[in-house]
């Protein structure tokens, strides 16, 4: 079966045309075969590039455990760059994924990936929480660099008020007037990502409104930098999410599995 490789700043996905509709999807053991760094071709999730009769494509998207997830902003950064590379559109795409409709142009560095409109920041337990078109709870921290992401996010990520679905957990630190530090510990992964879209989008979000970060916000993570730019209405809502940055094809191949 013939594969690609993307990433966008460090979070990499296996990345199938599947416009046929011959992959097993409903295969979770082999997806998580598949995405395993050791027995497999090693990923954060895979992600399958559908047709559909209103949009340009469609976006399956499996995490690393082989559950079908919820939305993930770098992954739809890749599959745009993807789509891009199949020549299925030129300059300007619209798509549909789990969270809806979504639009995204292509430069030769960057993606921007229009994001789902966010309602509202709200709490659960004593935690900031918001959703981005995955569940994300944000902490501030003044030293992210000795946060242990692990330990720390996979007690928040199985606690009881997010429970059953769990969430994923972002340490956010600010570094300039509009410029953050984030590192997420992501649900379905079970690990710290280099970097993950939904949870910057989240934390630029919510640094905004509680730290009063200047938008756009710049955002690092441990494998590159981010930009997110929005509008929040007078009613606090949130629309024209972008998120904005690399993501790139690494590598084309077949495998046996
Ligand atoms: N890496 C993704 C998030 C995947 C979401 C997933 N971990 C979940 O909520 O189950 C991103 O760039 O947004």
């Amino acid at each position: 079966m013939p594969f690609f490789k993307y990433q966008g700043t460090g979070n990499d996905f296996v990345m199938i045309d599947d416009r046929s509709e011959t992959f097993p999807a409903s295969d979770q053991a082999l997806i998580e075969r598949l995405c395993h760094r050791r027995f497999g071709i090693g990923a954060d999730g895979l992600i399958l590039l559908r047709n559909d009769p209103d949009y340009d494509f469609r976006m399956i998207y499996f995490n690393a455990d082989g559950a079908e997830g919820s939305m993930c902003g770098n992954g739809g950064r890749c599959i745009v760059r993807f789509a891009h590379d199949l020549n299925l559109f030129e300059g300007q795409t619209r798509f549909i994924a789990v969270d809806g409709e979504h639009t995204a142009t292509v430069t030769d560095n960057d993606v921007s990936l229009k994001m789902s409109d966010v309602a509202a920041i709200g709490e659960q337990g004593n935690h900031v929480f918001l959703n981005t078109g995955s569940p994300h709870a944000v902490l501030f921290t003044d030293d992210l660099e000795s946060t242990d992401v692990v330990a720390e996010g996979r007690a928040i990520r199985y606690s009881e008020p997010f429970s059953p679905g769990g969430t994923n957990v972002n340490f956010v630190q600010q570094t300039d007037q509009s410029s953050l530090y984030v590192r997420t510990y992501e649900r379905g992964v079970e690990d710290e990502t280099y970097s993950c879209g939904t949870g910057v989008t989240a934390a630029a979000l919510a640094a905004h409104s509680q730290l009063g970060v200047a938008e756009p916000v710049a955002i690092r993570t441990l494998g590159g930098n981010l930009r997110v730019s929005f509008n929040q209405k007078p009613d606090g809502t949130f629309t024209d999410v972008y998120l904005i940055g690399p993501a790139r094809r690494v590598f084309t191949g077949s495998c046996t599995i």
